[in-house]
């Protein structure tokens, strides 16, 4: 065999020598060459402009709020909205307000399943007749129970294992609900009004109408005395469940109901994941400056979820509800109060966030009072609480490193002058 000869002869395409110039037009290895770099352009280009937003937003005021699920994170959110974006905030109304009758839903949902469980049982024990009032408004507001399915299913599909309405990042529930109080193409020339007559969210799904027509027997449901003494017995106190509005039917059940600021605070939209929001100060001494805040689901399961946003992170607003006497809606075995400080020691120490800002809201000042003034005992819940010095000492005993702590006691939301958005200046 002739070594010498096959090495002379080059058989492998870099040894091969250089094409001659090729025309592109009658060329696909040309146009291929030519596409590729096109794309090579185009993904510096990204990587430019994401690089600039990136260097922009170290600049801006960065805030990742935390806490346990419940306890007012995204209700701060809209809180810092409603002072500092008011335009923004307002222009979310008719979302929420569809958020607001889901949660009326969902209350009356609640109390029907409480009522089938009762007369369940009393079937099988062979007792007295249940109310034939009640059987017929359960029937009469079957409509509404599936209206609620379908909505939440459009607005956060895949999420029926959870009570209640759920968001996820990137869903666009607002855009979603918004567009469908749109009208209708009138001749359908309009390619944009087009696209929104094809959004899923038609008037047909609207509760608005269905409620109105449901009031009475809403109203007759809440109440009747045998379904409070129902619910009593089965221990659920709807009251202090989030997203309550029974107590408020008449005004939410009416053709012309415009939430108020304080229903939009009050409304209940489980955080699913994280969900990065930015705002541009409209008013006050910052305006024109650029906020972002990230939001996160606080359950269990969703906890996870926050380590990828840790790094860099400038400042951590965490949310301590003061509700001593309730256990966590995932783990009926956990107090919430041993959970915030569980969570809260646990950011103390991790070195990743060594650096940020802490700032803790002992949040639900509300719920603690009128928990207190009905007697309950702190002690009885929390038995570790014993006869320690009432103390905030974790972010000092457990920091990696010094750096700046503030706390205030907040209601999120109820408006009072400690409220979570005093009107301070925004310093980074
Ligand atoms: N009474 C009272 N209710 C509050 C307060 N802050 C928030 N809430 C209510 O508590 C419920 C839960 O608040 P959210 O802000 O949704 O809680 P979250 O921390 O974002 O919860 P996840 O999204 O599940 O992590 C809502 O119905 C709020 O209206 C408060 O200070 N007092
Ligand atoms: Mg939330």
């Amino acid at each position: 065999m002739d070594i010498t000869a096959s090495k002379a002869s080059p058989s492998m395409p870099w040894e091969l020598p250089a094409p001659p110039f090729r025309n592109k037009d009658d060329d696909p290895l040309a146009a291929g060459f030519e596409e590729a770099l096109r794309v090579s352009r185009e993904i510096d280009e990204q990587l430019l402009e994401a690089k600039k937003a990136m260097d922009k937003k170290k600049k801006c005021v960065q805030i990742l709020l935390l806490g346990q699920a419940e306890s007012g994170k995204s209700s701060v959110l809209k809180n810092f909205q409603l002072a500092f974006a008011p335009k923004q905030f307002g222009a979310d109304r008719l979302a929420w307000k569809t958020i607001i009758q889901l949660n009326v839903i969902g209350s009356i949902k609640l109390i029907l399943e409480v009522l089938q469980r009762e007369w369940e049982a009393t079937d099988l024990q062979g007792k007295s007749e249940p109310n034939r009032d009640l059987r017929r408004i359960q029937l009469g507001l079957s409509p509404l129970l599936s209206m609620e399915q379908s909505i939440t299913q459009l607005i956060s599909p895949g999420t029926h294992n959870y009570r209640g309405v759920c968001v996820r990042p990137g869903s666009n529930w607002k855009s979603l609900l918004k567009a469908r109080a749109e009208k209708p193409p009138h001749d359908g020339s309009d390619p944009r009004k087009k696209r929104r007559s094809q959004n899923p969210l038609t008037k047909e799904l609207d509760p608005s109408s269905v409620l109105v027509a449901s009031k009475e027997d809403i109203l007759i449901l809440w109440n009747d005395p045998n379904v409070r003494a129902t619910l009593k017995r089965q221990g659920l106190t709807l009251e202090e469940t989030p997203g309550f509005f029974l107590n408020d039917i008449a005004r939410i059940a009416d053709v012309n109901y415009q939430p108020t600021d304080s229903d939009i605070m009050r409304a209940r939209l489980r955080t699913l994941g994280v969900e990065e929001h930015h705002f541009v100060i409209e008013k006050g001494l910052d305006v024109g400056s650029e906020v972002y805040i990230t939001d996160v689901g606080g359950s269990r399961s969703q906890r996870p979820k926050w380590i990828p946003y840790f790094e860099d992170v400038q400042t951590i607003l965490f949310l301590a509800p003061l509700a001593f006497n309730q256990a966590l809606e995932e783990d009926p075995d956990i107090n919430r109060l041993e959970d915030s400080l569980m969570l809260w020691r646990e950011i103390c120490r991790s070195k990743i966030l060594a650096n940020a800002t802490l700032i803790l809201f002992f949040n639900k000042k509300d719920v603690l009072q009128s928990t207190l003034a009905a007697g309950v005992k702190v002690k009885k819940y929390v038995p570790s609480y014993g006869d320690q010095p009432n103390e905030m000492a974790p972010q000092r005993k457990l920091s990696p490193l010094p750096r700046p702590f503030m706390f205030h006691e907040t209601s999120a939301v109820v408006s009072t002058k400690s409220n979570v958005c005093a009107d301070q200046k925004l310093t980074k």
